[in-house]
């Protein structure tokens, strides 16, 4: 399994949001992790990245249990097996596309591999902006330039949070075919974390988390 979770618990001041989670995802499977605002899917992608520490269960990456390793080895498994598309993207402004690529390429293990970067950024159609800084990108070439970075290490589980909830239809499938055409040519496990319903179109297989207890419950 590239992903495999099980009995994930998680709560906030005592205020449960996952409860007995669990969750299995082979190479090459995708998966949409639907939810309203509030259910918990940020938790969800944070404890998989081993960004967080959940209360009780395990989030096994390829095997390895990334809640019960010390922090060093839980940033190395990252680098090297997560790719993560951030809702804010995260580029680094003071670097251009290409060493934003190729930054992500060092951490993730492997050595710079130029050709590897302009095949990717031509993938996903921006490969004459990869001189060009973040700030100076359309919103749709920077969330381009996030998924080729995401990608460029090569890793087992490509991870996006909330990648189209702005988008107009039209948009929003062409990030979602984007998503799909390039974790499959690279071989990477998608999974979608948000709660645009509209993906179900294009990734069939989903996972629904209920709302959080309200305060009251
Ligand atoms: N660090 C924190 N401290 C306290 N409560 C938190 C913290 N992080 C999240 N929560 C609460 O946990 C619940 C789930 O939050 P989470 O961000 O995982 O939901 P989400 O489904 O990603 O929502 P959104 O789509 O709005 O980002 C929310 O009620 C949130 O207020």
């Amino acid at each position: 399994m590239i992903l495999s979770i099980s009995g994930l618990s998680h709560g906030f001041a005592g205020r449960p949001v996952l409860r007995g989670f669990a969750l299995d995802l082979a190479r090459g499977e995708h998966m949409l992790l639907l939810g309203p605002s509030g259910s918990g899917k940020t938790t969800l992608i944070n404890a998989v990245a081993g960004l967080l520490t959940p209360d009780e269960g395990v989030v096994a990456i390829e095997g390895e249990v990334i809640n019960q390793l010390g922090a060093a080895e839980r940033d190395r498994l990252r680098r090297r097996r997560i790719g993560i598309i951030f809702q804010s993207l995260r580029l680094v402004s003071a670097l251009s596309v290409r060493d934003n690529l190729r930054l992500a390429q060092r951490l993730s293990g492997g050595g710079v591999d130029e050709a590897a970067i302009a095949a990717l950024l031509d993938q996903v159609g921006i490969g004459h902006r990869a001189d060009a800084k973040p700030r100076a990108l359309s919103q749709g070439e920077a969330q381009r330039a996030a998924i080729a970075r995401a990608l460029v290490g090569k890793p087992a589980l490509l991870i996006a949070d909330e990648p189209t909830s702005a988008l107009d239809d039209a948009n929003a499938e062409r990030v979602a075919r984007l998503l799909l055409e390039t974790a499959d040519q690279n071989g990477s496990t998608l999974l979608v974390a948000t709660h645009d319903a509209r993906l179900k179109a294009f990734i069939p297989r989903s996972r629904t988390l209920a709302p959080a207890l309200s305060e009251a419950a």
